[in-house]
C-alpha cells in the first residue's frame, strides 16, 4: 500500500493572464499551465548553445556525491565553474574532471550580481539566454521580484521547502518530477526554517517522521514547456528525470512593504510574519517564569486562541468552546471572512 495518496495537481491548457488571474490565482492552489508560449528557448536551449551563450561566466552550485541533496548532513558542497562548463558537466552522468567523485551530481539556482543584496534576473546575469526565454506576462511589472535558473543533473533531488513569493516554474528542457505539500500540512512536515527535514519522501523514517503520512502528497511530472504555478508558501519538492534547464520566476502578490527588504531569495517571512515570531518567543519566555503547570495550562490557552484567530477553517481543528473571555475573543469579530 502507497503510504500517502497521490493527488495530481491539475493541468490547464489554454492559459492566458485574463484566465490566470481570474480563475488560477485566486484558487491559491498549484497548478500546471501546458502550452504558454516560452519563447524559442524551447527549440533552442541544447547543452551546446546554452555554452556559447552563456560563455565561461562563473556561476556558484551545488555539488554532491547522491542526487539527493541533504541540507542537514550537509552532503553537498558549493564550488564554482564557468557556466559553458557547468552546464557540460550538468548533462553527463560521468565525469572526467569532478570535485568529489566522478558521477557527482550538479545543481545551479543562479544569483544576483551582488549575491546578498540583489535577486536573480536573467536578463541581467544571462542577457544572451534571457532574450530567448518570454516571461508571462501574469503580473505587473512592479511585482515581478526574480527569474532564476534552475540546472540540474539527471536525478538531482531538492529538498522540500517553502517561499513567501507567487511563482511559476517554466521547465524548458527534460522531465521533472514536483512534489507539493500544502501550507495547511506545515505541521506534518517536521520543519527547520523553510525546509522540510524529511529528506526521503518517497521512503520516509515513520520511526523519526510518524506524522508525515497525514501530509497530502500533491504531484506533478513537468515536460519541457511546461509552467506550473507554485502559490507562496506552498511546500515543494523536485526530482530532475533527466538533466534538465528550467527558470523560475517570484512576483510580489502582497504589498511591497510586507516583504522583508533584505531578502535576495524571495524565502524570507514577510515583515508582519517575523513580528508575530519574536512576539511569540518574548510570550514564551514571560510563560518561564511560571510553575511548570502554570505554564501548561496558559500554553494550551494561547493555542487555542490562535487557532481561533488565524485558522482558515476556524474552530474546526479544536473543538473548541465559545470562548466568554471577551479581551480573548474581541478581535475576531474584526476580522474579515
Ligand atoms: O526546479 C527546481 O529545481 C526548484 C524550483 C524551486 O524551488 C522554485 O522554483 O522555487
Ligand atoms: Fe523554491
Amino acid at each position: 500500500m502507497e503510504l500517502q495518496e497521490k493527488i495530481p495537481v491539475p493541468i490547464f491548457t489554454e492559459v492566458d493572464r485574463d484566465v490566470f488571474l481570474r480563475e488560477i490565482c485566486p484558487q491559491r492552489r498549484p497548478a500546471v499551465l501546458r502550452g504558454v508560449p516560452l519563447g524559442p528557448c524551447l527549440e533552442k536551449w541544447t547543452v551546446e548553445y546554452l555554452g556559447q551563450k552563456g560563455r565561461d561566466k562563473p556561476v556558484k552550485i551545488h555539488v554532491s556525491t547522491v542526487p539527493q541533496m541533504d541540507f542537514l548532513r550537509k552532503n553537498f558542497v558549493y564550488k564554482t565553474l564557468p557556466f559553458n562548463e557547468f552546464v557540460k558537466r550538468a548533462s553527463e552522468k560521468k565525469h572526467s574532471d569532478f570535485f568529489l567523485c566522478e558521477d557527482e551530481s550538479y545543481y545551479l539556482r543562479s544569483l544576483g550580481e551582488d549575491v546578498r543584496k540583489e535577486p536573480a534576473d536573467l536578463s541581467k546575469q544571462f542577457p544572451d539566454l534571457a532574450e530567448d526565454f518570454h516571461i508571462p506576462h501574469f503580473f505587473e511589472p512592479d511585482q515581478f521580484f526574480s527569474s532564476v535558473f534552475r540546472i540540474s543533473s539527471c536525478g538531482l533531488q531538492l529538498w522540500t521547502h517553502y517561499d513567501v513569493m507567487d511563482n511559476l516554474l517554466a521547465q524548458v528542457t527534460g522531465m521533472k518530477r514536483v512534489v507539493l505539500y500544502s501550507p495547511q500540512d506545515a505541521l506534518h512536515l517536521y520543519l527547520s526554517g523553510d525546509k522540510s527535514e524529511v529528506l526521503d519522501i518517497d521512503a520516509p523514517d515513520l520511526k523519526r517522521f510518524p506524522e508525515f503520512v497525514k501530509a497530502k502528497r500533491y504531484e506533478c511530472v513537468l515536460e519541457p514547456g511546461d509552467l506550473l504555478f507554485i502559490p507562496a508558501l506552498w511546500f515543494h519538492n523536485t526530482t530532475a528525470l533527466q538533466f534538465g534547464v528550467g527558470v523560475n520566476v517570484f512576483w510580489r502578490h502582497l504589498p511591497a512593504d510586507s516583504y522583508d527588504k533584505k531578502d535576495p531569495y524571495g524565502n524570507k517571512d514577510p515583515v508582519a510574519a517575523t513580528r508575530a515570531l519574536q512576539a511569540l518567543e518574548r510570550a514564551l519566555r514571560a510563560l518561564d517564569e511560571l510553575p511548570a503547570d502554570y505554564q501548561d495550562f496558559y500554553g494550551r490557552r494561547m493555542i487555542q486562541r490562535i487557532q481561533k484567530q488565524t485558522y482558515c477553517d476556524g474552530l474546526s481543528a479544536t473543538s473548541a468552546q465559545e470562548d466568554s473571555d471577551s479581551t480573548l475573543t474581541s478581535r475576531q469579530f474584526t476580522k474579515p471572512g
